[in-house]
């Protein structure tokens, strides 16, 4: 199969390296140039702009976008547009508001699937958890992709119809601040407390059968490797929190309580005003340790 990718950051970079080992082709455009020249460096078809990349697709284009949420999306949909009909296949492969979704996916000339992506950047060498809305012939077609792109294909599902995919991953993003919450609260009280613990090994150990283990604590077992058990230099600052302002408006909607998902968007709301609080600043390294995202440091 051909894909053309657009957005080749760290997220975009890794679609285009794992739909390539799969021996698909893939054409790729970014606006920023050295992104473009890195995914040619990888074996992907260059686009120097966006009619450059229309014009290498072939007639049934295959299309996935790993760009910014909001205006991004839009913006690049907008220039799609005037070169799309109903037999091909847009993918948004980030974090859009699923409302979003549903509205691109009405207006958009070609068929339209909404992806949650999971796995971060951190996730390349085992793919990623993919969770699609859409129409099930557009699923079915992009099914190779998926497969090469997810951990396999045991790694992706169609959970609906359009908005479903980016609902489920607003959700499972608003689970991912509580668990970060809960194992900052936990270091806290191991830090702060009665015995002088050494807390890497503490995460080793939990992560050694016992309950609580999983990648996140797998994570915070890195961080206190890499920074210390006292975090070092990692700031007090959580930064991102839109996914999770939307689970719990969502919560507020449907009238389900979200205690733990609205206290951790608060405490990285709260963050902003540097306190030195230590469940967010393992916060802060964690958001590294799985997205790659730029840790604040203190002074
Ligand atoms: N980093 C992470 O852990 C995860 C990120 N995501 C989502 O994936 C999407 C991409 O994220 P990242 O790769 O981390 O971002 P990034 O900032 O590393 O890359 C975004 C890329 O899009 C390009 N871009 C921006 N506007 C463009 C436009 N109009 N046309 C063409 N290219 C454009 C930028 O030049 C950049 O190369 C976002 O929606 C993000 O929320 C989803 C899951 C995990
Ligand atoms: O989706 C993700 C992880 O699952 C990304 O890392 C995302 O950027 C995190 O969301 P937020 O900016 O709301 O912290």
């Amino acid at each position: 199969m051909q894909l053309g990718l657009i957005g080749l950051g760290r997220m975009g970079q890794i679609v285009v390296g794992r739909t390539l080992a799969a021996g698909h082709e893939v054409v790729a455009f970014d606006l920023d140039d050295d992104a473009v020249a890195t995914a040619a460096d990888t074996g992907a078809d260059p686009a120097d702009s966006l009619a450059d990349f229309v014009d290498q697709l072939g007639s049934e284009k295959r299309i996935w976008l790993m760009v910014p949420a909001g205006e991004a999306v839009d913006v690049t949909l907008e220039e799609l547009e005037p070169h799309l009909d109903a037999d091909d296949v847009v993918v948004d492969g980030g974090n859009s508001y699923f409302e979003d979704s549903v509205r691109r996916a009405e207006s958009c000339p070609a068929a339209y699937l909404d992806c949650g992506t999971s796995g971060g950047p951190a996730g390349a060498e085992l793919g990623f958890s993919l969770m699609v809305g859409g129409p099930q012939w557009a699923y079915d077609e992009l099914e190779p992709v998926f497969d090469a792109v997810a951990t396999g294909p045991d790694g992706h599902e169609r959970m609906g119809p359009a908005g479903s995919g980016h609902y489920v991953k607003m959700i499972h993003n608003g689970v991912e601040y509580a668990l970060m919450q809960a194992y900052g609260e936990g270091f806290e009280l191991l830090h702060e407390g009665r015995f002088d613990l050494d807390l890497e090994n503490v995460a080793s150990v939990w992560n050694n059968g016992a309950v609580i283990r999983s990648w996140l604590l797998e994570l915070c077992e890195e961080a206190f490797r890499e920074e210390g058990t006292d975090l070092g230099t990692v700031a007090d600052r959580v930064e991102g929190g839109s996914t999770g302002t939307w689970t719990v408006q969502e919560g507020l909607e449907q009238e389900v309580p979200l205690p733990l998902i609205y206290t951790a968007l608060s405490e990285r709301f709260g963050s902003r005003a540097d306190d030195g609080r230590f469940s967010r600043r393992l916060a802060n390294r964690l958001r590294y340790g799985f997205g790659r995202h730029e840790v604040p440091r203190r002074e």
